[in-house]
């Protein structure tokens, strides 16, 4: 098999696993407590679990439910929804409709976009901003709009308080990350992974080893495992497996940009062994499209260089969907 799962039940908790509590309180010695937690979770990860986050079970049940149901609509139905027809990226793709991995097939999943729903008139969206629109939606599933525009709202809450507490763990005042989270770009997709065929071709897998391009992800699974980590200090991949409660959050490409690499933005990828169809709903948080992300100064030793030149939300978002959409 060309990706074993790894067997070693230690693994399972191998990602740090950060109760999110005293994040979450008015009392700031709480709030610094656990932004420790997360700064060393990201100097030696980029990838940690969090529980006790606060977001409605039955609200995360729903989502899943509405999301099984839009991929068991009939393809005519899905391929209606098209992203392909949306200048704001919002909608279907199809089976192997992205290749996150170079040089290898494309990915083995079916997705659906969605984001802040903007009318038609909104400046922005008559300035052809991107990733900013109308949703598309099914119109043949009542509960699909309320359900993923709750959530979306909730989930934007919640990682404004982890951008809080990034900051936090940076020395910085919790508000550094205002601007950035000031009408953010914040997509909810859907993902749909068939199990892995038996003969896959070589290097064909649910998703392709890639780093996040945006600012944090949080990762609601289903109960199937799939989803492997880039353990940097073993060279090797560790499972990431669902852990009922929790969310998997990583941090992207942005946030490795701001710290020069202090905090990671780590490969991942997903092969779908579980011999179930797996569902997974990852949240991307990236931020206000004109905010300019560069190295934050306290990053930088005296006489070190940033790595990385600054570039807008916006300019790096088009550049890896023009890069993974090819
Ligand atoms: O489905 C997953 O577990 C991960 C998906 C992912 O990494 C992504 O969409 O960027
Ligand atoms: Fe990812």
């Amino acid at each position: 098999m060309a990706y074993p799962l790894s067997s070693d039940p230690a693994q399972a908790c191998y990602l740090p696993l950060i109760d999110l509590t005293g994040l979450l309180s008015s009392d700031s010695q709480q709030r610094n407590a656990v932004a420790g937690q997360i700064g060393q979770a990201c100097r030696e990860w980029g990838f940690f679990y969090i529980y006790n986050h606060g977001i409605d079970a039955r609200l995360q049940a729903a989502v899943f439910e509405q999301t099984r149901q839009l991929f068991d609509l009939p393809d005519e139905a899905k391929r209606a929804l098209d992203k392909a027809t949306s200048p704001a990226n919002r909608g279907y793709e199809a089976l192997r409709g992205q290749c996150l991995e170079p040089g290898a097939p494309a990915d083995l999943k079916e997705g659906f976009y969605l984001g802040r729903d903007l009318p038609a008139d909104d400046p922005r969206v008559q300035a052809g901003r991107f990733n900013h629109g109308p949703n598309q939606w099914p119109a043949s599933l009542p509960g699909f709009r309320p359900a993923m525009e709750r959530y979306h709202a909730a989930m934007t809450d919640l990682t404004e308080r982890l951008m809080a507490g990034l900051a936090l763990s940076l020395e910085l005042p919790e508000t550094y990350f205002a601007g950035f989270c000031h009408q953010a770009m914040a997509t909810l997709r859907l993902l749909h992974y068939p199990p892995q065929p038996a003969m896959a071709a070589p290097g064909e897998k649910g998703c392709g080893a890639h780093t996040d391009f945006g600012g944090l992800t949080l990762l609601l699974q289903d109960e199937n495992p799939g989803l492997q980590v880039w353990n940097h200090h073993a060279q090797d991949w560790v499972d990431a497996p669902p852990l009922p409660g929790t969310y998997v959050v990583n941090l992207g490409d942005m946030i490795a940009r701001w710290t020069n690499d202090r905090y990671r933005s780590t490969l991942h990828r997903v092969v779908n062994l579980s011999g179930h169809e797996r569902y997974s709903v990852p949240f991307f948080f990236g931020g206000n499209p004109d905010h300019l992300v560069s190295c934050i100064p306290t990053c930088l030793e005296p006489g070190e260089a940033p790595r990385y030149p600054s570039v807008t939300v916006e300019a790096h978002y088009r550049e890896m969907y023009r890069r993974t959409y090819a």
